[in-house]
């Protein structure tokens, strides 16, 4: 092979880059004008702005100032954004590639199924790679004997299914995925009976795997004590003896009630110590337990990126996009998230790298360690790390544990391996903190985590390879999807509130639109600052008849549909070019209403309380069991309202409000005629309404479980009626 080529090439994408730069500048005159508009008028001598008091002025005016800010720091992921080409062909002989440590983490066997959770273990031991370099971490933090049990039986079939899938070459090699869809198969014709006699022998064993897992979940596995979370650390270490597979260990770290655990977190911590002590394997790939591997060349093509020269001395870590199996072709939730996993992140990989995304990421162990430790002594190693000199010593390059010796060592080495993944191990250490490992800091630990990375000067690579290497299951109702955006909004705020904040910590430290694009993200959920102003004051303001846009005959009106147009223009191409149509468009823009004056108001305001102590984290893992009753909603495309009272409330009162005003504007503007003064309000909460049609349906049309309840409605009534009597004093000033 010619080591001259390159394992990897990155375009930069020219056309897109010089639309959006253009689009910048354009976009950010129109709002300069605006701003003119609204700051001249405060200015103007009080008899020429008697039709409009100042108050709702400066709340509308303070929404678009704190819009165009958040919008003005997303140009930077739109900056230069790249694509990038991989040679998995001309990596280096099998026997020259470094080793790799698969974590899975699970949580909670109740709402984390462990069959599912055993296929992605099995997806991940059929990676394409020597086995012998290959070994898989499971991370059990319900500390259940379910998932031990598993993973027993999966590594009892991986023995059939793994020399399948490397004799046949099949290439979905999630054992779930495959034999429940019939495309795997494809060129199969062309493989002879044989090949057919050994599938078919494959998948009777897959049944009886599946039958024995199911059997185990139901004969109450699932009701043993461990998990109330008051436990010792047990880990297992399953075929150590077995050359031809890659050895699979269960870590399930002591928790007591009285310790913080600190999530997934924590458990990413416990697996880096543990694995030390057994592979300390200088690559990781981390894994959510519902993300299973696709395609099994997704470590060949990491390795592209880590072994290439040019890159590899700075890189952290490679970043796959997360897809998902389980989305219905409207994607009424906006589940695949896909402004995040195409525009943005490609957009971050243009200048330092995207986010670290929490799963699907191959990251170099050392840039967890953080410090350089050739010249540190040991006393402060072990302030760093911890008491423990079998981990320093695994912290060298030359060390080399090896379990499969057999012998004495291996129990020594569980022992070891246990007291590292103790509650105490952690006391008076640096785990956690900036300095080593993933971040404790926000439960959004993958972004603190990448942002530290950035700023110490690490940077990371975004691959999107045709194939979709890491397939998921994204939440598909609406209540999860808000429970989700809760921990993500809260865990974000977090970070724009605490030292992390990146207008303070990293403008020295990172490039400086890299850290533009960490700002945008810690600030997004402000969202809902200017969502809740432009939902409730200018209608509050149509339906008194108080003006607050300027008139059709001025000259600043055109500026107003301008902004509004070019805003969507710009996020209807970006969805185009990234193969969606004008229903991902609309469906993005209602979740994303949806979402700030939902999700982000109450995930910002937990981040709030978190900080001032008056709450403290969580993080409740998203439910994987199907649920066909909502599945069904879901397929149909109807939205399922079966969430809570509060979020339901607020979102229906918003709607109710917009439809108030909207008549009472329009028969103003009809009895009056003064529709020249209020078209824009007219036509901001047409558009609000339109966007909330589902919401309209949920109320008055639908009639199924998945409905909003006449409860609900007639509190939003009331809400509403109470708003607009007692906003009036808003417009006395
Ligand atoms: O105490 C905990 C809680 C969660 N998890 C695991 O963390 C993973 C992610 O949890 P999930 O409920 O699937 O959350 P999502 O919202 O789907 O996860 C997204 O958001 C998280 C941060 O909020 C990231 O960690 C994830 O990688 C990212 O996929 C799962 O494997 C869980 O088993 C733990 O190991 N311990
Ligand atoms: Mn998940």
């Amino acid at each position: 092979m010619d080591s001259s080529l390159p394992l990897q090439l990155c375009y930069v994408r020219k056309s897109t880059a010089i639309i959006n730069r253009w689009y910048t500048l354009i976009h950010s005159t129109a709002l300069m004008a605006l701003v003119y508009y609204r700051a001249s008028f405060l200015f103007q001598n009080p008899e020429n702005r008697a039709h409009t008091p100042t108050s709702p002025w400066l709340l509308v005016f303070a929404g678009e100032l704190i819009l165009s800010f958040i919008w003005l720091l997303g140009q930077a992921y739109r900056w230069r954004p790249v694509t990038r080409t991989l040679f998995p062909e001309r990596l280096p002989e099998d026997k020259h590639l470094p080793a790799i440590d698969v974590f899975i983490c699970t949580a909670d066997p109740k709402r984390e199924p462990t069959f599912g959770v055993m296929n992605t273990v099995i997806s991940a031991m059929a990676l394409d790679y020597p086995p012998e370099r290959l070994h898989v971490y499971v991370s059990d933090d319900g500390g259940s004997s379910l998932t031990l049990y598993g993973m027993k039986e999966a590594w009892a079939f991986a023995r059939s299914w793994l020399p399948f899938c490397r004799t046949h070459g099949i290439k979905t090699r999630c054992p779930e995925a495959y034999f429940s869809s019939a495309e795997n198969d494809e060129g199969a014709d062309l493989r002879g009976t044989e090949f057919f006699e050994e599938r078919k022998k494959i998948k009777k064993e897959f049944e009886l795997f599946r039958e024995r897992v199911m059997r185990a979940t139901e004969n109450g596995g699932i009701g043993d004590k461990s998990i109330s979370g008051d436990h010792p650390s047990i880990i297992e270490v399953i075929g150590a003896e077995e050359a031809e597979m890659p050895i699979l260990v269960y870590v399930s770290r002591e928790k007591r009630p009285s310790h913080p655990h600190h999530f997934k977190a924590g458990a990413l911590n416990v697996l880096l110590r543990v694995s030390s002590m057994i592979s300390n394997s200088p690559y990781i790939l981390v894994l959510d337990c519902d993300m299973y591997c696709n395609d099994p060349a997704s470590v060949r093509q990491a390795m592209c990126c880590h072994l290439d020269p040019i890159l590899s001395p700075s890189l952290a870590f490679v970043q796959f996009p997360q897809r998902f199996h389980n989305i219905s072709s409207n994607d009424i939730y906006d589940s695949q998230m896909r402004s995040a996993f195409s525009t943005l992140w490609e957009g971050m990989d243009g200048l330092d790298g995207p986010v670290l995304s929490g799963t699907g990421f191959y990251m170099k162990r050392v840039a967890l360690y953080g410090t350089s430790i050739q010249d540190t002594s040991l006393t402060e190693l072990r302030q760093t790390f911890g008491y423990s000199d079998e981990f320093i010593k695994s912290l060298s390059p030359k060390y080399l544990p090896n379990i499969s010796n057999g012998g004495d060592s291996v129990s020594v080495i569980l022992k070891e391996a246990r007291l590292l993944a103790s509650c105490q191990f952690e006391n008076q250490t640096k785990w956690g903190e900036e300095q080593v490992g993933v971040l404790y800091h926000s439960v959004s630990e993958d972004v603190v985590t990448g942002y530290t990375l950035h700023c110490k000067g690490w940077t990371s690579v975004f691959c999107v390879p045709s194939r979709p290497q890491f397939v998921g299951s994204s939440v598909t109702n609406l209540n999860d999807l808000l429970v989700q955006g809760t921990r993500w909004s809260s865990g974000l705020v977090d970070v724009g509130i605490s030292k992390f904040c990146p207008f303070i910590y990293g403008p020295l430290k990172t490039s400086f639109l890299e850290n533009i694009c960490y700002s945008e993200l810690s600030f997004f959920p402000f969202y809902f600052l200017p969502v809740w102003c432009f939902g409730t004051i200018p209608q509050l303001c149509l339906f008194h008849g108080v003006p607050l846009y300027p008139e059709v005959s001025n000259s600043f009106f055109g500026v107003f549909p301008f902004i509004f147009l070019s805003a969507c223009s710009k996020h209807l191409l970006e969805v185009i070019l990234a193969g969606g149509s004008i229903q991902t468009w609309s469906n993005e823009q209602r979740i994303w209403m949806i979402k700030s004056v939902t999700s982000h108001l109450y995930g910002s305001l937990d981040a709030i309380m978190k900080r001032i102590s008056m709450r403290k984290a969580s993080f409740l893992p998203t439910n994987k069991v199907v649920d066909s009753d909502h599945v069904k909603l879901y397929q149909m495309g109807k939205f399922d309202f079966r969430i809570s009272t509060t979020v339901l409330a607020s979102m229906v009162t918003l709607v109710v409000l917009n439809m108030v005003a909207f008549m009472a504007g329009l028969a103003r503007a009809i009895v009056f005629g003064n529709w020249e003064k209020m078209l824009i309000q007219v036509l901001l909460s047409l558009y609000i309404l339109i966007m909330s049609y589902p919401v309209i349906e949920g109320m008055i049309l639908r009639k199924d479980k998945g409905r909003i309840p006449y409860s609900v409605t007639l509190l939003s009534i009331v809400f509403a009626m109470v708003f607009l009597t007692l906003g009036s004093v808003v417009l006395l000033y």
